[in-house]
């Protein structure tokens, strides 16, 4: 059968003109603006090979506003970089906003996203949360750390002191600091394969928080294979899963032992123990497997370490660019501690006021996640004026929340006095300064997190004088960030200590 030439454009025609009735009978909706796009990758090439994800897209919501839309491949995003409009989707909007949209990367990594940081906000989520809250990450599991803390940076000083003059790589001694701490607090301190976790850990970070092309077309199955980044995590995570199976077994083992009373192998209770407990819960509204308790424990890794690790190292790096910041806080590390025979006590920590303000400076200037983790819109919304469509991908730019000029005197500087005599705190009330994030999803772990920040800096402050090597200008000191999605510094910090 043939038409004619004619036929085919009335027919066109007839079509195009149902399609503007159809649309005009629907309610319009205003997305949030945004630079042109392309067919295909949509806004993508505003980003790719424009340096840093978080300032391209701050140099982007400079020109066109605090929201801002982008089509990145398939997935719709909106980008949020004014604390006001923060605000309004992190409090009013937060139940609309506070699904995590999944991911190839972290399904393989996570157990098909049975943790707690990349799940859906589901029943699992609420009931995750709870128990991380009152039981695995409390304040008072928290503080019985302590004595692992301390174990810990005891052989982090001695480490040190026993090198005598040569430069010291303190990003990788700080790295296995922090996952040592929670190596014990997670299994226990008889943990037998420790260093080939560590490294495995570090390789998963990587994968993780990379920006992941494929996500973007996730209609193009064949791309996830032709990337390869599905293999390198399938095998990742192989290794990972046959450590932690055995951590498991021994753990259940040893359970059983103390049952009949026979007595401890591992010590005090561990976040696995906390986990094999609940999981006899026979109440529980949605019950857990090994499968779940797996990816808890990696996500506590994840989640917590490189934060910790990274933040301290720009605590130290800045330091050392204002020799004046860093001998003060000496100074009053010294004081505090000084004739104390129990000078490590964790209390003591808090009586460091200076040191808290450098550590608060360095988390607005040096954002540990610069991007919260991506939310996903389960209901279309209205922000700003704007609609924000169903299932549409939210950025939340915490890093330019924290040097927003509207927000911050002087933002781009580093001036810990800023924060003397304010209110403004992190812990998600303060839309300029959301370095845990905020509302429904924020971090559970910022006080296991500070620990182990504050600890090795005020140790290694109290026992070292420090210095930059070859008699480097502090001014030369490399302060890039690295790329991917954790704000850490690039280039490993060499520092040399004199007792
Ligand atoms: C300086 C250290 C840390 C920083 C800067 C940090 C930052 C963050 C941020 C920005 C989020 C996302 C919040 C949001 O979406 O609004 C988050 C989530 C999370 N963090 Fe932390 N974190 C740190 C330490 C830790 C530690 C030590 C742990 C565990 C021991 C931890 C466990 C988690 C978990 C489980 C989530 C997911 C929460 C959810 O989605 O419900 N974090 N963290």
């Amino acid at each position: 059968m043939y038409f004619s030439l004619a036929t085919i454009v009335s027919l066109l025609l007839f079509f195009s003109f149902l399609v503007i009735l159809v649309s005009k009978g629907k309610k319009q909706i205003k997305l949030p603006p945004g630079p042109w796009r392309l067919p295909f990758i949509g806004s993508l090439h505003h980003l790719i090979g424009r340096g840093l994800l978080h300032r391209t897209l701050r140099n982007l919501a400079q020109r066109y506003g605090g929201v801002m839309y982008l089509q990145l491949g398939e997935i719709p995003v909106v980008i949020i970089s004014s604390p006001t409009i923060a605000k309004e989707l992190l409090t009013t909007h937060d139940l609309a906003f506070s699904d995590r949209p999944q991911s190839t990367s972290t399904n393989i990594i996570f157990y098909n996203n049975k943790d707690i940081a990349f799940c859906p906000r589901d029943n699992y989520w609420k009931q995750m949360r709870k128990i991380c809250n009152v039981q695995l990450l409390s304040a008072k599991m928290v503080k019985s750390f302590g004595a692992i803390r301390k174990d810990e940076i005891s052989s982090l000083v001695s480490s040190i002191r026993s090198t005598r003059g040569p430069p010291i790589n303190m990003t990788e001694n700080i790295f296995w600091f922090t996952n040592s701490v929670t190596c014990s607090a997670a299994f226990g301190k008889m943990f037998k394969d420790r260093d080939e976790f560590i490294k495995l850990l570090k390789d998963i970070f990587i994968l993780v928080s990379g920006f992941d092309v494929a996500d973007l077309f996730p209609s193009w199955k064949l791309l996830h294979k032709l990337s390869g980044a599905e293999s390198r995590l399938m095998n990742v995570h192989k290794k990972v899963d046959e450590i932690m199976e055995d951590i498991l077994k021994e753990h259940l083992e040893n359970k059983a032992t103390r049952n009949k009373g026979i007595g401890d192998q591992f010590g005090g209770e561990d976040l696995v123990d906390v986990l094999l407990t609940v999981m006899e819960d026979a109440e529980l509204e949605c019950p857990i497997t090994n499968d779940h308790i797996k990816a808890v424990i990696l996500d506590i890794f994840v989640a917590g370490s490189e934060t910790s690790a990274a933040i301290t190292i720009w605590v130290l790096s800045e330091m050392m660019k204002n020799p004046n910041i860093m001998a003060k806080a000496q100074k009053e590390v010294r004081q505090v501690f000084r004739g104390k025979k129990n000078y490590d006590d964790e209390e003591n920590l808090e009586k460091l006021t200076y040191l808290n303000l450098v550590i608060k400076e360095t988390l607005r200037l040096h954002t540990p996640v610069p991007l919260l983790p991506p939310r996903e819109c389960r209901e279309q919304t209205d922000i700003d004026g704007y609609t924000i469509p169903l299932k549409t991908r939210i950025l939340v730019n915490a890093w330019a929340l924290a040097r927003d000029p509207e927000s911050w005197h002087d933002p781009e500087s580093f001036i810990p006095e800023r924060f003397e005599n304010s209110s403004i705190d992190f812990m998600g009330n303060h839309f300029e300064f959301i370095p845990f994030g905020a509302g429904r999803r924020i971090c559970p772990g910022i006080l296991f997190g500070l620990f182990n920040v504050k600890l090795p800096l005020a140790e290694l402050l109290y026992h070292f004088e420090w210095e930059l090597p070859y008699g480097m200008n502090p001014k030369d000191l490399d302060m890039t960030e690295t790329h991917g999605l954790s704000g850490a510094k690039q280039n490993d910090l060499y520092l040399v200590a004199r007792s």
